[in-house]
């Protein structure tokens, strides 16, 4: 093999996953959320999850987060095993999330809130904090600087000094969305980020998503009801139903699976969308 045969192989050579979610068992009294689950995500990759209601969809973010903490399985994050450690553990190893029901300050203004997100950025003592002093007021300005970038990325600079709580719908959720930014995190678990939304905060949102990715370069797994967008927006997909994968692959290996229109899509949206 010559040099450049070797170069093109070996930048052909599959990434190392940033996430392995790997043979994922998590029951409940006598519900199995999760079936032997597996899945990988690469970096800079669109993941999305989808299925029915109550699939398990949430349950893999869950897990995924710390809430829940599954009877069998691996997940690992970075080369660092993710079982067994607490939620805020999980975060600071740079996995942010947002929810599908707006968790923010409502009375606090949108920089506020976004600069909640960047709580542990910092580094210093309570004390330093208090008296202004040296560090921790560099470190203030830099989270300020931070926080002024991602309200420029997001478009929000118009709500900047408002409170969270009189913005459209849309607004908040693109908060949210900061807010899980602000943490300059490594990897973001996307619920749900259009749900209840009207076309145009849809298309919006999509269009910050794809930003995120293409942008910040940022992997993203992302659950989700709207199938057109997640048809649209992700790289790859993975279909559950009843806690198993039925399949995972591009959006149009996914759509033109057999067993995935039986399961879940419909005879609608066999459509071919080469
Ligand atoms: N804390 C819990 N206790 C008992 N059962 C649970 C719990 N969390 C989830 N389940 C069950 O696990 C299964 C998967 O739920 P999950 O919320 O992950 O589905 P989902 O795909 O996110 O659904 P939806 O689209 O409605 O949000 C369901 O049968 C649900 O009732």
């Amino acid at each position: 093999m010559t040099a450049t045969e070797a170069r093109r192989s070996e930048s052909t050579q599959a990434p190392s996953p940033v996430l392995t979610f790997e043979d994922v068992v998590l029951g409940f009294e006598g519900v199995t959320a999760l079936n032997d689950v597996s899945f990988t995500v690469n970096p800079g990759e669109l993941f999305a999850v989808i299925g029915p209601n109550g699939a398990g969809k949430t349950s893999i973010f869950n897990v995924l987060s710390g809430v829940y903490r599954p009877q069998r399985g691996t997940v690992r994050f970075g080369g660092e095993d993710l079982l067994g450690r607490r939620p805020h553990a999980i975060a600071r190893l740079g996995i942010a999330r947002t929810f599908q029901n707006i968790e923010l300050f409502s009375n606090l203004t949108v920089l506020d809130n976004l600069m909640l997100g960047r709580h542990h950025h910092h580094p210093y003592g309570v004390l330093a904090a208090f008296a202004w002093l040296g560090k921790a007021q560099r470190n203030e300005r830099a989270n300020r600087r931070a926080v002024e970038e991602i309200v420029d990325f997001l478009e929000l600079a118009q709500w900047r000094r408002l409170p969270v709580g009189l913005l459209p719908y849309g607004v908040q959720k693109r908060v949210e969305l900061g807010r899980a930014l602000a943490s300059e995190p490594k990897l973001l678990l996307l619920d749900e980020p259009v749900a209840g939304m009207n076309l145009e905060e849809t298309e919006d949102m999509a269009r910050f998503i794809l930003d995120i990715r293409d942008e910040l370069g940022l992997p993203m797994v992302m659950v989700e009801h709207d199938m057109g967008l997640v048809m649209d927006l992700a790289d790859r997909i993975m279909v559950i139903d009843f806690g198993k994968p039925i399949r995972t692959g591009t959006p149009k290996e996914v759509a033109t699976d057999p067993d995935v229109i039986r399961a879940y899509l419909g005879e609608e949206h066999k459509v071919d969308r080469s």
